[in-house]
C-alpha cells in the first residue's frame, strides 16, 4: 500500500465546540489520525465523547472550529459548497441506526434513490443479492423487519458505491441475531466493494472484527490500534 493509500482519510488536530459562554462546550480537543483506503475502522468511546460529530464532519455535515481533514489529496475545508456537494454525493455513503426510508416507495425504489446522480453505481440486482433482498425488492418499508430495513439503508449508503461508508451505531436498534447479519453483510461489503467504513459504536465486541480500532475520550484519541488478529463477524460475541 502506498503512502498515500495509507494515509486516504487523514483527521488532523481537529477542533469542535458548541454553544458560547458558560455554556460553551468543547468536544473534540484536537483530534489526529488517518485511515487506510479499504480498512474497516470502528470508533469507540462513551457517550458524549464526539464521535458522532466526528462523523458528522467527516461526512462534510458539520464544519470544524480548527484543524482539517484530508480525503484522498483533497482539503475539506477548500472544498466549494459546490465541490463539497458533490464530495458527499459521490464519495459518501451514511448508514444511520434508524433506518430514515422513503415510506412509499419499495425496497428496489429506496436502494436506486442512493443511486441517483451516481455515475459509478453497482448493478442493482446483483446488490439486491449481496443484501438478502432480492426476493423482498417489490415490498415496502412497512412489510419489512427491523433488519431487512437496515439492509436496504445499507444498499441505499453503498448503492454508489462510495469510497466511505459512514456507519452511525448501525445496529443499535437491533437484537443480538440481527444485529450479528448486519454486520456480517458490512464486513461482505468491505470485503467485495473495497470501500473504506468507519463505524460508531458503543458495543466494544465488534472491534474484534475490524482493521483498526480507535477509541476517543473527552475529545480526543486514547487509543489508535491496528488489529493484526481480526475475526469475522460471524465469530463475534458478547
Ligand atoms: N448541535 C449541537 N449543539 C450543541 N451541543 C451539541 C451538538 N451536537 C453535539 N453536541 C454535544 O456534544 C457532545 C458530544 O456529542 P456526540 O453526539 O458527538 O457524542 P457521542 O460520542 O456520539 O455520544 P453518543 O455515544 O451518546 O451518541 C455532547 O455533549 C452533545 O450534547
Amino acid at each position: 500500500m502506498s503512502e498515500e493509500e495509507k494515509k486516504f482519510l487523514e483527521i488532523v488536530d481537529l477542533k469542535k465546540g458548541f454553544g458560547s459562554g458558560q455554556t460553551r462546550q468543547e468536544v473534540l480537543r484536537g483530534m489526529n489520525f488517518s485511515v487506510a483506503k479499504g480498512e474497516f475502522c470502528v470508533l469507540l468511546g462513551p457517550s458524549g465523547s464526539g464521535k458522532s460529530t466526528l462523523l458528522n464532519i467527516i461526512g462534510g455535515i458539520d464544519n470544524a472550529d480548527s484543524g482539517y481533514i484530508n480525503i484522498n489529496g483533497d482539503k475539506l475545508e477548500d472544498m466549494s459548497e459546490k465541490k463539497l456537494t458533490q464530495y458527499r454525493r459521490k464519495h459518501l455513503g451514511y448508514v444511520f441506526q434508524m433506518y430514515n426510508l422513503i415510506g412509499n416507495l419499495n425496497v428496489k425504489e429506496n436502494i436506486e434513490v442512493g443511486a441517483y446522480l451516481s455515475d459509478n453505481a453497482l448493478d442493482i440486482d446483483d446488490l439486491l443479492h449481496t443484501l438478502g433482498l432480492y426476493e423482498h425488492r417489490y415490498k415496502l418499508p412497512n412489510q419489512l423487519s427491523g433488519g431487512q430495513q437496515q439492509r436496504v439503508s445499507i444498499g441505499r449508503a453503498i448503492v454508489k458505491n462510495p469510497d466511505i461508508l459512514l456507519c452511525d451505531e448501525p445496529t443499535g436498534a437491533l437484537d443480538y441475531n440481527t444485529s450479528k447479519e448486519i454486520l456480517k453483510l458490512i464486513e461482505e461489503v468491505n470485503q467485495k466493494y473495497g470501500n473504506t467504513i468507519i463505524m460508531v459504536t458503543h458495543n466494544e465486541a465488534i472491534k474484534n472484527m475490524a482493521d483498526h480500532v480507535i477509541k476517543l475520550r473527552d475529545g480526543a484519541v486514547r487509543h489508535n490500534d491496528i488489529n493484526t488478529n481480526k475475526v469475522s463477524a460471524e465469530d463475534l460475541e458478547w
